[in-house]
């Protein structure tokens, strides 16, 4: 049960908000990420692009200033959120990247990139992608899962029409396919291969910390025609298992209308764009396989006919926490009927990427949202809540790296 705190007329969550995640704390897999991958990443973007040597340095320069230097304020470039980022960055110029919000510290660094590459400035690399390799290469790899996929959905969408409703069952699979998409390797569907039907997500089952997948699906068929709104993570096959979420909700009836709610720019890597969507839908319809031909004529059908929607937000890059949702997104969310929040990035966001103690209830932190929501997400970094001491003590004696390793799943539904 929903109970915030309204401050300044927003709301927020109600329990004393506990530090923010920062770089610096010694050991930590945050520490890792600010002194290890996201120089890496810099380093990959030079690697997969062909930019000229000037981009390259600043690039270089970046990387080895992960580790030691400080903030430095964007270069004037043309993104409508540029002086938005004036202002998050005003309180942390200066400081050293390890110091500050690790939040702050990762989304500033990818909006940095953009800057470094001229994503904004009119010119030959404006609009340019820097991390397009690794989307192709991902929705290339995952195709025999795609196929996969979009034939289960017909089958349960023919199900569902003769039955004349959904199964839950096939409700909760979609969930567990929304969840484990961005880790999804072929060994999902190792069940698959001799008889489709058996599809085992039972090895899934017992890494779900949290399942509150039936909870969902009890809210989902109580009354059918419903607005869904999808807080997107990332590209490739997770996308993909996302649209075929969509297209089940809106095939069965279960939904009239369904929002994504996708990133403005390039950021995390392979966080999806409204671009990517087209481009996945177009790299779709060039298979021949016909259960994935007919998956993409009712996405470009759902489209068309405005019952899938995509929108963009400057606050999906911003680094604010989800309790400082602009008004008119607020306004926007209050008519979903459920909101599903996608990945471990959002789910920081979700929680203020704070070090809340992992045994405090959920939704008393995510109190704020304007309707129901359910987050779907794969631990990969060190932020939880709402698991319980039994729980945790297991946890620490089966898998000591499984706050990070993403082997971990949460399905938490907050009503
Ligand atoms: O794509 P997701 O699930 O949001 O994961 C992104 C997350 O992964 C990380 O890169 C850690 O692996 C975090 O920095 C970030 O929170």
């Amino acid at each position: 049960m929903k109970n915030s705190l309204v401050v300044n007329e927003i709301r927020v969550p109600n329990l004393p908000l506990p530090p923010a995640l920062t770089g610096s704390e010694v050991g930590s897999f945050t520490e890792y990420t600010v002194t290890e991958r996201m120089p890496a990443i810099a380093l990959r973007v030079i690697k997969e692009n062909n930019f000229p040597p000037q981009i390259n340095h600043k690039l270089e320069q970046l990387a080895a200033a992960l580790k030691t230097g400080s903030l430095q304020f964007l270069f004037p470039d043309e993104g409508v959120d540029f002086s938005d980022w004036e202002k998050y960055l005003q309180p942390y110029i200066g400081q050293r990247w390890l110091d500050i919000p690790w939040f702050v510290a990762e989304t500033y660094f990818y909006r940095l990139i953009l800057n470094i590459t001229n994503y904004f400035i009119p010119g030959e690399f404006q609009g340019l992608d820097p991390f397009l390799l690794q989307k192709t290469q991902g929705l290339e790899a995952s195709i025999d899962s795609t196929i996969s996929l979009c034939s289960q959905v017909q089958e349960w969408l023919d199900e569902a029409l003769a039955d004349g409703k959904p199964s839950k069952a096939s409700i909760m699979a979609l969930l567990y396919f929304a969840l484990w998409g961005n880790r999804v390797d072929l060994s999902l569907w190792s069940a698959f291969e001799d008889d489709r039907s058996k599809f085992d997500i039972q090895n899934q089952l017992t890494h779900l910390l949290v399942d509150d997948a039936f909870l969902v699906s009890k809210l989902l068929t109580k009354s059918p025609g419903q607005r869904i709104d999808f807080i997107i993570d990332n590209g490739g096959f997770e996308l993909i298992s996302d649209l075929c979420f969509a297209d089940f909700l809106l095939g069965s009836g279960l939904a009239h209308q369904v929002y994504l709610h996708l990133k403005p720019h390039p950021t995390f890597v392979s966080d999806a764009t409204i671009q990517d969507v087209y481009q996945t839908r177009d790299f779709l319809a060039e298979g021949s396989h016909p259960h994935v031909k007919s998956f993409t004529q009712r996405l470009t059908e759902n489209l068309e006919s405005g019952r899938l929607i995509l929108v963009e937000d400057y606050f999906w890059t911003s680094p604010l926490a989800f309790w400082e949702l602009p008004a008119a997104l607020t306004a926007e969310l209050a008519h979903s009927n459920l909101i599903v929040v996608k990945g471990d990035a959002n789910y920081r966001r979700l929680l203020g990427d704070r070090h809340w103690d992992f045994t405090t209830n959920f939704a008393d932190i995510v109190s704020y949202l304007p309707a129901p929501m359910v987050a779907l997400r794969t631990l990969k970094s060190e932020v939880v809540a709402g698991l319980t001491t039994d729980t945790l003590a297991e946890l620490g004696k089966v898998d000591p790296e499984w706050l990070t390793n993403g082997q971990w799943g949460l399905i938490q539904l907050v009503i």
